[in-house]
């Protein structure tokens, strides 16, 4: 998929181990995703973002909220005053899912233009 297709696709529901990616996939998605990482355990897709106040950085990370609660798909993140830290993993399915990548690729379109 490339990153506009999963800019445009929404999440689904996928519950068990059946729906969780394997490394190959993962790292084709992430060539997809400017910034994105894979954890060294393959178990999570991860990005740093820096802002130049805390506005601007909780402007983004309730957008990221909002979008999250929308596709019903939600990160782990860790803020301070300007930076956002995000990681995206599926619980359901113990590992990363393309649910994960739809949600990078929806963060990203959030900060462009
Ligand atoms: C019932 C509801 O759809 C699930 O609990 C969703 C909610 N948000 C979620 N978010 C993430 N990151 N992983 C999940 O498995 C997950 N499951």
């Amino acid at each position: 998929m490339t990153k506009a297709e999963l800019i445009a696709a929404h999440c689904q529901p996928r519950k068990g181990a059946e729906h969780a990616l394997d490394r190959a996939r993962c790292e084709t998605l992430c060539s997809q995703v400017d910034g994105w990482a894979l954890a060294d355990d393959g178990k999570s897709l991860h990005k740093a973002f820096r802002f130049e106040d805390f506005h601007r950085t909780m402007g983004f990370v309730n957008a990221v909220a909002y979008m999250a609660n929308r596709e019903d798909h939600h990160p782990d993140m860790e803020v301070g005053y300007n930076y956002c830290r995000m990681r995206w993993s599926t619980h359901d399915v113990g590992g990363i899912s393309l649910n994960d990548f739809v949600c990078a690729a929806k963060v990203d379109a959030l900060l462009a233009g």
